[in-house]
């Protein structure tokens, strides 16, 4: 798949001063960033997280997931790891795009819950491929990563492109009246692992 490095430049955040590299996928325009901190040379396992698109969640502050919490919490874990990796992957509202989400929150405002608000609108409950990941892991010199998520596809998706996932951490946070429903859905239909399957160091609760 023709994903090419454009640039890379310095990132300082109040977490840490990461280096930003973007990426363009060539077939469908869409342009990805990676936020990386330290070396990987040695090849020990990279502290990691697929972040997909959430402008509600990441920019504009939204309750309605967790998105924008496991944002601050990954880059926080791995500023305090001093080495690690941020892959955000610009595959808004589970790939359906923006303003199909919005469509989709009103469905849900109507009652339906994250699943079925997206099968009513003609998508499939997951829309998100993780293909771009491998060139951008490979131009970083990545191979093997303690990956930072619920979601037990991804963990299936980097395996299956040749990436070793060393580790689950499991990524707690961000809980609230608002999301509650919206996690519960996550854990019965899309197999998210919400429970204490395992207790790693960026559970919040
Ligand atoms: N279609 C749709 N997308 C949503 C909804 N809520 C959040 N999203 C999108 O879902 C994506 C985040 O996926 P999640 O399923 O919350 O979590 P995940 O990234 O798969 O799993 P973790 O790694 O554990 O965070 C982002 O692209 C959000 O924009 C929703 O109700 N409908
Ligand atoms: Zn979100």
């Amino acid at each position: 798949m023709p994903v090419v490095f454009v640039a890379a430049s310095k990132l300082p955040t109040p977490f840490a001063n990461f280096t930003m590299h973007g990426f363009l996928d060539e077939e469908n325009g869409r342009e990805h960033v990676v936020l990386s901190l330290g070396e990987f040379v040695d090849g020990a396992p990279v502290l990691g997280r697929l972040h997909s698109e959430c402008l509600t969640g990441d920019a504009l502050f939204s309750q309605r997931c967790d998105c924008g919490s496991q944002l601050e919490a990954a880059l926080q874990a791995i500023a305090r790891e001093g080495r690690g990796v941020l892959l955000y992957l610009r595959q808004e509202g589970r790939g359906i795009g923006l303003l199909n989400k919005i469509r989709a929150y009103e469905l849900q405002d109507g009652g339906a819950d994250t699943v079925e608000a997206n099968e009513r609108l003609g998508f499939a409950a997951d829309q998100r491929d993780y293909a771009m990941c491998l060139p951008m892991l490979q131009h970083l010199g990545v191979e093997s990563l303690r990956l930072m998520t619920n979601n037990p596809r991804k963990v299936k998706a980097l395996t299956d492109m040749g990436i070793v996932v060393a580790e689950r951490v499991p990524l707690h946070t961000g809980h609230n009246p608002h999301n509650k429903l919206y996690l519960a859905t996550k854990a019965s239909k899309l197999d998210h692992m919400m429970g204490n399957e395992h207790q790693g160091e960026v559970d919040r609760a």
